[in-house]
């Protein structure tokens, strides 16, 4: 049976939006799912009880970071991540490219792979396709991505088109290193830049392999809001509909809407985890940062209308005063309410969906939360 099976189960008659269900050996959710992230097997400051608290379903995690450390035999061994971290539900995985030209002073990029130093003691390294799915099985995730390359954000056409190719090469070695695809979906990465005919051509590419599983990279790298619908508008028609569509590093309440209108199923972003330990967090009506002066003295809730822990058990005035003094808790409680808010955002997305509203959901949402229209 194949490693994932997804499930259409609607499409909004408003938008185009889809209902869906996605299951995998560790369980099923419904889509679109936003996917909270754990770059070195945990999500910072959630234990996996907290993260069923608030109903996570899919968490990820990060082949480059565990590669380094503590190195994925020894995850295997125990069990694979999941043995690892002691989590029951479904684990993707990204493939390591993204991070190594993000993270790592990169040395150079062949059509083998790359070579980089390592961010954590600058030893030499090199990650290949193969070396990235090799570590991908053993961590055992129940989704992994193919190696790509996220090119840079601005580049010209010719290099975009160059490591377009590479990147179509790259996840044939992919396929063809997977060793487990019975229990492990491997996705495709669809690139091409912002130019309109490379995003055409890498969709076209990257599906003609048949992968259980499409992901939409190289976006949300720094190019115009505008610019990254565009190129959602070009590629997801052209992804099969009977599959799941990810849309990578996206999770700003703003375009995970503007995703999910345009036909995208899975999200993920450090934007809520990141931004929540530096003591900024959603509300319904936008964003505050609640280790700001103006909350010494302000009783309430951070969200007055959200359901979370946080939301129901501590006020602003003592969240403030935890980030104010550098206490472990402030963190947590923040991590703890974006990543609710973002969840149940996904939810009401989900209910929109079921009653053909989602355009209007749109307009209310941005409304109350102060986004321009
Ligand atoms: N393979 C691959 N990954 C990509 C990623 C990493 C997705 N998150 C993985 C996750 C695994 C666990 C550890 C953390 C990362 C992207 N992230 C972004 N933007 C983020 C933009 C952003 C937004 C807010 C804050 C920081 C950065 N664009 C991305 C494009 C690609 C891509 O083409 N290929
Ligand atoms: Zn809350």
């Amino acid at each position: 049976m194949p490693a994932i099976r997804y499930e259409l189960i609607k499409t909004c008659k408003q938008s185009g939006a889809r209902l869906g269900r996605i299951h995998t050996p560790h369980g099923s959710f419904e889509t679109p799912v936003f996917m909270p992230v754990g770059t070195q097997a945990t999500v910072k400051g959630m234990s996996p009880d907290e993260l069923k608290e608030i109903d996570a379903h899919i968490i990820l995690s990060n082949t480059y970071h565990l590669f380094l450390r503590p190195g994925s035999e020894l995850v295997r061994d125990a069990g694979g991540l999941h043995g690892f971290m002691n989590w029951d539900r479904s684990i993707l995985t990204d493939s390591g490219g993204f991070q190594v030209f993000s993270l790592s002073d990169l040395r150079d990029i062949t059509e083998e792979g790359v070579t980089f130093r390592s961010h954590i003691d600058g030893s030499k390294k090199f990650m290949s396709p193969e070396i990235s799915i090799k570590t991908q099985n053993d961590l055992g995730a129940d989704i992994i991505m193919a190696f790509d390359e996220c090119a840079p954000y601005p580049c010209d056409f010719d290099y975009a088109r160059k490591s377009m190719e590479m990147t179509t090469r790259w996840a044939k070695r992919c396929k063809q290193a997977h060793a487990r695809p019975e229990d492990q979906a491997l996705f495709g990465i669809v690139q091409g830049s912002v130019y309109p005919e490379l995003r055409k051509e890498s969709a076209k590419q990257i599906t003609d392999l048949d992968f259980p599983g499409y992901a939409v990279g190289g976006l949300s790298v720094g190019e115009p809001g505008e610019v990254m619908k565009e190129m959602l508008e070009i590629t997801v028609p052209l992804l099969p509909a009977d599959k799941p569509r990810y849309l990578m590093g996206v999770g700003s309440p703003d375009y995970l809407i503007e995703g999910v209108i345009r036909g995208i199923d899975m999200f993920d972003c450090v934007l809520p985890t990141r931004i929540g330990r530096n003591g900024t967090v959603f509300t319904s009506s936008g964003r505050i940062i609640v280790r700001d002066a103006k909350y010494a003295r302000d009783f309430s809730p951070m969200d007055p209308e959200c359901d979370c822990y946080a939301c129901r058990n501590f006020t602003r005035a003592y969240i403030r005063h935890l980030f104010k003094t550098g206490e472990i808790l402030g963190l947590r409680l923040a991590t703890w309410h974006n990543l609710r808010f973002l969840i149940n955002l996904m939810s009401d997305i989900r209910q929109a969906i079921r009653e053909d509203r989602l355009l209007d959901f749109r307009k209310e949402f941005f409304t109350r939360f102060g986004y321009p229209l």
